[in-house]
């Protein structure tokens, strides 16, 4: 089947690349993951990917510490599931580039816009560490901000639940399921699964999210081309 979205921003949730344990890092679910992700790349989409780190290390739920720190902590952890995934990805032999928005010179390339889409066109899979770089944001926001700078045609918003509902499906279980949402939705009824910044970025520059269920890997193939599968969130 062909592909509907030809440049994807695919964000992956840090919590899910844990599995069962629910901390760290499963390669097992990893390795799952990065099949799907390589299929992608097969059938010809550029991909560039955010990784999440709720596997390791939320800033904003980290007590007491000072919040600068805890999310410099936080993208730390970041940059942990962006090398281990492009190493899984390395492994099935897929060309990857981490690139992270701290420098961090010796582990990967700074991040440049104009070098991370050069490697999309020379079908490299791009992963950008540290989230947006700053504290106070998430790497949802990273998600909105990277595929407005690499003119991304969707992002994929991979995670732990299969689409947006009225609340919290993991904490309510009458919650209901939408289809189609646009960002004011999202916005006016404040639903949580992903942050108000990133919601505004993406209506502000007109960029779809697309947010599934990573439970199954095959979900990034599905959605690549162009299969009812999640909640699509449009401008
Ligand atoms: N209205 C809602 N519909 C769907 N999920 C919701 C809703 N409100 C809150 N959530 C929660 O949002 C979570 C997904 O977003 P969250 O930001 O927590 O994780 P993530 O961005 O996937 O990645 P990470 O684990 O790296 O932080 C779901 O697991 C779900 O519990
Ligand atoms: O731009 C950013 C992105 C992330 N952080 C910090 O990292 C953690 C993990 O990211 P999640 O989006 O929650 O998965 C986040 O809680 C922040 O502490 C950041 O500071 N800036």
């Amino acid at each position: 089947m062909a592909l509907k979205y030809k440049r994807i921003l695919l964000k992956l949730s840090g919590e899910a690349l844990a599995g069962e344990k629910g901390f760290g890092l499963d390669y097992s679910v990893i390795t799952n993951i990065c099949k799907s992700i390589k299929e992608c790349a097969d059938l010809g989409a550029q991909i560039a990917i955010v990784v999440g780190g709720g596997n390791f290390w939320r800033g904003r739920s980290s007590g007491a510490m000072d919040r600068t720190r805890a999310d410099h902590i936080g993208m730390l952890g970041t940059t942990m599931n962006a090398l281990a995934v492009a190493d899984v990805l390395e492994e099935l032999g897929v060309d990857v580039r981490v690139q992270t928005a701290i420098a961090m010179q010796e582990v990967a390339e700074p991040y440049i816009r104009n070098r991370a889409v050069r490697h999309l066109e020379k079908g490299r899979i791009v992963i950008f560490g540290c989230g947006t770089g700053n504290p106070f944001f998430s790497t949802d926001t990273a998600s909105s901000l990277r595929a407005a700078e690499i003119e991304a045609d969707v992002i994929f918003k991979a995670t732990m639940v299969d689409g947006i509902y009225d609340k919290d499906p993991h904490k309510y279980a009458d919650a209901v399921k939408f289809d189609e949402l646009t960002f004011s939705d999202v916005l006016a009824k404040g639903l949580q699964v992903m942050d108000s910044t990133a919601a505004s970025m993406c209506k502000d520059n007109n960029i779809s999210i697309l947010v599934f269920n990573l439970n199954d890997p095959q979900n990034i193939v599905k959605a690549a081309q162009g299969e009812t599968v999640g909640t699509i969130v449009t401008a």
